[in-house]
């Protein structure tokens, strides 16, 4: 991150929900590199959204401001959250209104802001941000965001980012961990259909790296785990 904001003076990352969003989040906190960062050259976005009251405790963004937003020097003009229920506007029109902010931080002509790194947790059924498996989101090629209804992991009303404005991103780093991720890890790397393992179509620009535990790799294909592709994912630092 030091070095993206040496390079551009600004360095964009999208966050996750979810446990290992979390887990992330609270490591920086407690690392002593926090410190070390300019966070006024840091905009933070989400992929993905709990459609549910602002301060929820259940709110992607509560729970990022709580592991690490709320403990860092950085303007809230750098903090891009998606709007909130209760505040006047129905979900579409939610989605649009970030959309639109998406668009107002994006160059000339572009519909996203060039996003650095992009943080994804991985569900049991293969979910990315609130791409669901067989649900119409994951199809969606022209919106940058969509709202979410009847989403199987509450609450059933939510906010993402589409599959190609995830896929946008220069860096997209998965996280994820425990025996009940093995089929969902599995099942992506070894080239799933993106309908019915969303995370299968995720892929950086430059480059998409899974940062996982042991258990998680219970049902990675033998072919793979022998690969230089998969281990140096594991290792890599970039
Ligand atoms: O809002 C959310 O719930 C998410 O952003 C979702 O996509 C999450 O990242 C995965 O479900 C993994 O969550 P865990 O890390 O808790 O398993």
């Amino acid at each position: 991150m030091v070095d993206l904001i040496d390079e551009f003076g600004v360095a964009t990352v999208v966050l996750t929900g979810g446990t290992m969003g979390s887990a992330v989040l609270r490591a920086i906190n407690e690392s002593p590199a926090r410190d070390t960062i300019d966070w006024s050259g840091v905009h933070f976005w989400w992929g993905d959204e709990r459609w549910l009251p602002r301060g929820d405790a259940e709110r992607n963004e509560t729970q990022a401001r709580e592991a690490l937003l709320d403990h860092i020097a950085i303007d809230a003009g750098n903090i891009h959250a998606f709007p909130a229920s209760g505040e006047g506007i129905e979900l579409e029109a939610a989605a649009e209104v970030y959309a639109l902010e998406l668009a107002a931080h994006a160059a000339e002509g572009a519909t996203l802001p060039r996003f650095d790194i992009t943080f994804l947790g991985v569900g049991p059924d293969g979910h990315v941000a609130s791409l669901f498996p067989e649900q119409a989101g994951i199809r969606e090629n022209d919106a940058t965001v969509i709202a979410v209804r009847n989403a199987p992991k509450p609450p059933p009303e939510r906010l993402s980012l589409t599959l190609p404005a995830i896929n946008s991103s220069t860096r997209i780093w998965m996280v994820l961990a425990g025996a009940d991720k093995a089929s969902a890890l599995g099942l992506s790397l070894a080239g799933a259909s993106i309908n019915e393992v969303p995370a299968a179509g995720v892929e950086g620009r430059r480059s998409t790296l899974y940062y996982v535990d042991k258990e998680a790799t219970a049902e990675v294909p033998e072919n793979l785990t022998a690969t230089e592709i998969f281990w140096t994912a594991a290792d890599a630092t970039d």
